[in-house]
């Protein structure tokens, strides 16, 4: 897209000395979990599989391996249900290694652990947003990462738009530094992507983080030219509709961010570009409801029912839309595609996504598993496991994450 940042020069993974070193890997391993307590399962495991070229790579290398990984918000306190137990076990299966898990982030026991690895070895850390240190980047905490190790890998590109400590503080700390093979592969498909693209651009947003990408989406419509599109699903629809006057009932909404949705429909118009949103919805009573009423937008939603996915007539008209794009970007659920009853209108965009004829990309931890679970990720060009990350990649925006390896080289 014109005006795209170009990826910075960056070390290379190959050059990087971990024979028998200490190398701290971040990772996105922040995965959809189903269950509670010690029943809980990964429900998709693609973040964690693309990470195995680079830890095998490391593994073959004798490296002594420690890896992290955030999972979920648990906004800097000990959530035992966002443990990286579940991650530990899929890991461990698919590595067909054990995975030791220390019951902590960082401390002397982890300390002991870390350097009585042997090359070939493998320490999971727990989830990194169990310390506050980590969302704030506080120096401490990045110090006591960086202490574990002797080399730091970073493959976590789904993270990479997040100024946290082990992102961006640890690489400012470890000389010995590098993007991981997966972060150099999504940086070279994206950037493919962006320096060449083909229009129409379609933009399918969806999902539930509002507050996180509207931000991008406003940045993203200025970026766009006429017959562009976005195409908005999800609860960020929701948002939306309301800016537009409609009734949403007890659906969730921001109605801090009103503003900057009318921000869009501004820049929109002034571009010639069509901003598609839901004309109808599935509603229910609760996110676990075992049936959808279907409500036109114009009606509005009652105020004991909830909007959880798009309804058919929208489903057909953003069918329409995305099957027009020369390139479509998607990230985000159309619905609580979790649950079967509202999931409809995310299988709807996946298969218009996957039939288009133009070059597809989709991103995000819950986009891909909706994907996966349509059947029809074979027929995607490029996923990403980035979502909020591909989005401000796409948008044009320096992650700091990969700043943070070329600037500290
Ligand atoms: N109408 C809605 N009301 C409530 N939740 C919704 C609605 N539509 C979608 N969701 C929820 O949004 C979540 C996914 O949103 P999210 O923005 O995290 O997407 P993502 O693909 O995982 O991207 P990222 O990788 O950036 O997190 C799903 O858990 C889904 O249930
Ligand atoms: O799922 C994602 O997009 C990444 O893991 C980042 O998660 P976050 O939005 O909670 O920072």
């Amino acid at each position: 897209m014109a005006g795209a940042m170009a990826s910075p020069e960056l070390p290379s993974f190959e050059d990087l000395d971990v024979d028998n070193r200490r190398v701290l890997v971040r990772v996105d391993f922040n995965v959809p979990l189903r269950g509670q307590g010690d029943a809980r399962e990964v429900t998709d495991d693609t973040r964690i599989r693309a990470a195995l070229p680079t830890l095998r790579a490391l593994i073959e290398r004798d490296a002594r391996l420690i890896v992290c990984s955030h999972l979920g918000r648990p906004k800097g306190k000990v959530v035992d249900d966002l443990s990286m137990g579940p991650v530990a076990g899929r890991l461990s299966e698919l590595l067909e290694r054990p995975i030791r898990l220390p019951d902590e982030v960082v401390g002397d026991g982890v300390t002991k652990l870390v350097n009585d690895t042997r090359a070939g070895e493998i320490v999971l850390l727990e989830n990194l947003r169990f310390e506050p240190g980590e969302e704030a980047n506080d120096p401490e905490f990045a110090k006591a990462l960086a202490k574990l190790c002797d080399a730091y890998v970073n493959d976590a590109f789904g993270a990479s738009h997040r100024a946290h400590a082990s992102v961006v503080g640890v690489p400012g700390l470890v000389r010995a530094h590098a993007p991981g093979l997966l972060m150099a592969a999504e940086l070279d498909a994206l950037g493919r992507l962006v320096d060449n693209i083909a229009r129409p651009f379609v933009a399918v947003v969806g999902g539930a983080k509002v507050s996180d990408k509207l931000g991008v989406l406003v940045a993203l419509t200025e970026r766009l030219q006429a017959d562009d599109a976005i195409v908005i699903g999800g609860a960020m629809a929701n948002t939306f509709l309301l800016a537009r006057g409609s009734v949403l009932g007890g659906s969730r909404v921001e109605r801090a961010l009103l503003a900057e949705c009318k921000r869009v429909f501004a820049k929109a118009a002034a571009r010639d570009v069509r901003v598609i949103l839901p004309v109808d919805l599935r509603c229910g009573a609760a996110l676990d409801s075992d049936d959808a009423q279907v409500v036109a937008v114009a009606d509005g939603v009652p105020d004991d029912a909830l909007a959880l996915d798009i309804g058919p007539r929208s489903e057909a008209n953003f069918a329409s839309v995305i099957s027009a794009g020369k390139t479509v970007f998607w990230n985000g659920p159309m619905g609580v595609f979790e649950n079967p009853v509202f999931a409809a209108g995310t299988m709807a965009v996946a298969a218009a996504v996957a039939d288009c004829g133009g070059y597809t990309l989709v991103g995000g931890g819950d986009s891909v598993a909706a994907l996966n679970a349509s059947g029809r990720a074979d027929d995607i060009n490029h996923i990403s496991t980035g979502g909020g990350a591909s989005l401000e990649f796409v948008e044009g925006r320096e992650l700091p994450g990969v700043t943070a390896l070329a600037s500290s080289n």
